[in-house]
C-alpha cells in the first residue's frame, strides 16, 4: 500500500505559491473571519495565518464574539468586499447556530470567494467553467494527480453529500471522466456500493465507518474526515490499519487531506490576487 502523503505535497504546493506570489506587483491578501470559540476552528485559523506567512501572503484575522449578530458579520464581509488590498475572504465554518451560514457565504464577493462556497463558484463548477474550487475536494484531486491515479473510466464512490465536500468532490471526479456515485445516510447497503469503488472518498465524520470489507482490493481510499477517538487522537472515517491491508493507496489522518485543504486555500488566494491584478 502506498500512503498518499498530503503533508509532503502541501509543502510543495506552498513553495510554488510562494515563488509565484513573489512575482506579483502587490502581495496577495487574505482576510480570515472566525466567529465564536470553537477550539478546532481556532487551530485551523492559526494554521492558515502561518501558511500565509510561509507563502508571502498578507493576512488579517477577525476574531468575533460568539454572540455576534448576523448584521455585524454581514457588514464586516461587505467592508472586506470593498478593500482593494484583500483578494480573498474566508469565513471559518461552522458558524454559531444563530447565524445564517448560507446568507453569510453568499455575501462574499464571488471574485474573493477563495473557499469556493459561493453559489456563483458552485454554479461554475457544476457547468464546468473555471472558478474557485472548494479547497478540500480540490486538494484531493491534486493528491490523486500527484500519485498518477487517473479517475478517467474508473468508478469513484463519494460517501457524504455536503455542499463543501461531497457534492463538489463528485463533480470534480465527474469532470475527470470518472463514473461517480454519491452515497449518503439513506443509501441502502453502503458496503455493497463502496466495494465497487476504484476510488473511494469518505467525508462523513464517523469514526470506523469504512471497514476493510467495504473496500475493493487495490482501490485508492481517501479519508477526508477529521474525528477523534476515545483517547482524543485524530482519526478519519476509515479503519486505517485494516484497510491498509486491502487498498493500493490510502491517505493518513492526520497528514493526508487536511494539509492539502490549507495548501489549496493558498493557491486560490494567489489566483484571486492574479485576477485582481489583471494577470489572468
Ligand atoms: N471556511 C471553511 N471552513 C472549514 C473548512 C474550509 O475549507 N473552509 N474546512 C474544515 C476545516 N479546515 C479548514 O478550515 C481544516 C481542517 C483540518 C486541516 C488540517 O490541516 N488537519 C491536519 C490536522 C490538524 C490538527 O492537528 O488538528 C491534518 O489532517 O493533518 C486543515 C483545514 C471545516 N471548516
Amino acid at each position: 500500500m502506498t500512503l498518499l502523503d498530503g503533508k509532503a505535497l502541501a509543502a510543495k504546493v506552498k513553495e510554488e505559491v510562494k515563488a509565484e506570489a513573489a512575482k506579483l506587483p502587490r502581495k496577495p491578501g487574505l482576510a480570515v473571519v472566525l466567529v465564536g470559540n470553537d477550539p478546532a476552528s481556532r487551530v485551523y485559523v492559526t494554521s492558515k495565518r502561518k501558511d500565509c506567512e510561509a507563502c508571502g501572503i498578507y493576512s488579517e484575522e477577525y476574531a468575533l464574539l460568539e454572540n455576534t449578530t448576523q448584521e455585524t458579520l454581514l457588514e464586516l464581509v461587505e467592508t472586506l468586499n470593498q478593500r482593494p488590498d484583500i483578494d480573498g475572504i474566508l469565513v471559518q465554518l461552522p458558524l454559531p447556530k444563530h447565524l445564517d451560514e448560507e446568507a453569510v457565504l453568499e455575501k462574499i464577493a464571488p471574485d474573493k470567494d477563495v473557499d469556493g462556497f459561493h453559489p456563483v463558484s458552485a454554479g461554475n463548477l457544476l457547468i464546468g467553467r473555471p472558478g474557485f474550487q472548494p479547497c478540500t475536494p480540490a486538494g484531493v484531486m491534486e493528491l490523486l494527480d500527484e500519485y498518477h491515479i487517473d479517475p478517467a473510466g474508473r468508478h469513484a464512490v463519494v460517501v457524504g453529500r455536503s455542499n463543501i465536500v461531497g457534492k463538489p468532490m463528485g463533480l470534480l471526479l465527474l469532470r475527470r471522466d470518472a463514473t461517480v456515485t454519491v452515497c449518503h445516510s439513506k443509501t441502502p447497503d453502503l458496503g455493497a456500493v463502496c466495494r465497487q469503488a476504484d476510488i473511494l472518498v469518505s467525508a462523513v465524520g464517523r469514526r470506523g465507518l469504512i471497514t476493510a470489507d467495504m473496500v475493493k482490493p487495490g482501490a485508492a481510499v481517501v479519508d477526508v474526515a477529521m474525528n477523534r477517538n476515545e483517547a482524543g487522537k485524530l482519526c478519519g472515517d476509515v479503519d486505517f490499519e485494516a484497510v491498509a491491508e486491502r487498498a493500493a493507496y490510502l491517505t493518513p489522518v492526520p497528514g493526508g487531506v487536511g494539509p492539502m485543504t490549507r495548501a489549496m486555500l493558498m493557491k486560490n488566494t494567489l489566483l484571486a490576487a492574479r485576477k485582481h491584478q489583471n494577470l489572468v
